[in-house]
């Protein structure tokens, strides 16, 4: 019995073990803020310089250079060797000069993405029930960072509503004066319904801070910010599938089968104008398609579009 009983070289090795698996994780959570903007690469790089042995001292510059937005494997690779940093390097182990060279990098980077702040207005539209307001939801939850802009609207709250959060609830009289006084950066009757607007000033003040914002609106909306702000990025949201949105609609059950049948129908034009947005995010995953549209706050140069529509 005494021999299946743990030796202290056991022990040891049951120790370490446990201890790679927790430094793994730190290090895992460090590139996730980074990746969500919610730690600088530059202040990570400065921790690393003054604790070369702590959780960022131990990231190796491979794995930090591709948790920064709009950076992948491949430029990753070019940087690595524009700085002259070998693969096997990590933060807490470079040398002056090269510390140097990645801090030039970082903030030359951060200066560039300073100046072209405008375009961190992203629109996100899509067509009906296909969970433009669940993904926003999701990231007004988890990116406090983000401003989600809160519309004007006609029509009454839903049980659940919020005056201020959901939308602000407003008459026919009202949305006629903020429409004349210039308040409104957009506004369109949805589903041949209710009129619908962005208020201008709270979007204009968060860019001006630079801070992201995030409009969650219709295609026609989407249409109008693209001529008004021409910087502005467009992300259109699909469905998995057809019978997916169709099941998305039904299933929500906050219309009448009329109502439904007639979203159904504009759904289907709405589908076809996909090609005139700059992003595609397909909403298998409501996770993972927020971070898709949060991600592209990020980016400074927009990724290709593949030839054909993802769906239609
Ligand atoms: N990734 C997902 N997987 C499964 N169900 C989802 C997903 N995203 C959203 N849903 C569900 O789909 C339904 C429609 O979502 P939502 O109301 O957010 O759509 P919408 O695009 O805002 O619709 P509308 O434009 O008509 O207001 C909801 O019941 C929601 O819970
Ligand atoms: N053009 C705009 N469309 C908007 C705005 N706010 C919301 N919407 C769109 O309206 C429909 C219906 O919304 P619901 O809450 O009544 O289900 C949805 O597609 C939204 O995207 C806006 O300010 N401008």
């Amino acid at each position: 019995m005494a021999e299946n009983r743990p030796t202290p070289p056991d022990v040891d090795r049951v120790a370490a073990s446990r201890a790679a698996v927790a430094a793994r994780r730190a290090r895992a959570a460090v590139k996730d803020q980074i990746a969500h903007g919610t730690r600088s690469a530059l202040e990570v790089l400065s921790t690393a310089i003054d604790s070369p042995d702590g959780v960022e001292g131990r990231l190796r510059v491979t794995e930090f250079l591709v948790s920064i937005p709009a950076i992948g494997v491949t430029k990753m690779r070019r940087v690595m060797s524009q700085l002259e940093i070998s693969p096997s390097k990590r933060l807490g182990g470079l040398g002056k000069h090269q510390r140097d060279r990645l801090r030039d990098f970082l903030s030359s980077r951060s200066s560039a993405r300073r100046g072209a702040s405008v375009a961190r207005l992203v629109v996100l539209a899509g067509p009906t029930a296909v969970g433009k307001g669940t993904v926003a939801g999701y990231i007004r939850e988890h990116y406090p960072q983000v401003l989600l802009s809160v519309s004007a609207t006609t029509r009454a709250p839903r049980p659940g509503e919020t005056e201020g959060v959901s939308y602000f609830f407003v008459d026919d009289a009202e949305f006629d004066r903020m429409v004349q006084a210039g308040e409104l950066l957009e506004w369109a009757v949805v589903h041949n319904a209710y009129r619908y607007g962005t208020p201008r000033g709270p979007v204009e003040a968060a860019l001006a801070r630079g801070d992201s914002v995030l409009l969650e609106i219709d295609i026609q909306g989407a249409r109008a910010v693209r001529r008004s702000m021409p910087d502005a990025r467009l992300a259109f949201l699909l469905p998995p599938t057809w019978d997916e949105l169709v099941r998305r609609l039904i299933g929500r059950d906050t219309e009448s089968s009329a109502e439904q049948a007639r979203r159904l129908e504009t759904a289907k034009l709405e589908l076809a104008a996909q090609e005139e947005f700059d992003y595609r995010v397909v909403n298998h995953d409501v996770a993972e398609a927020a971070r898709e549209v949060v991600d592209l706050m990020n980016l400074r140069q927009a990724p290709q579009l593949p030839d054909r529509p993802i769906f239609s």
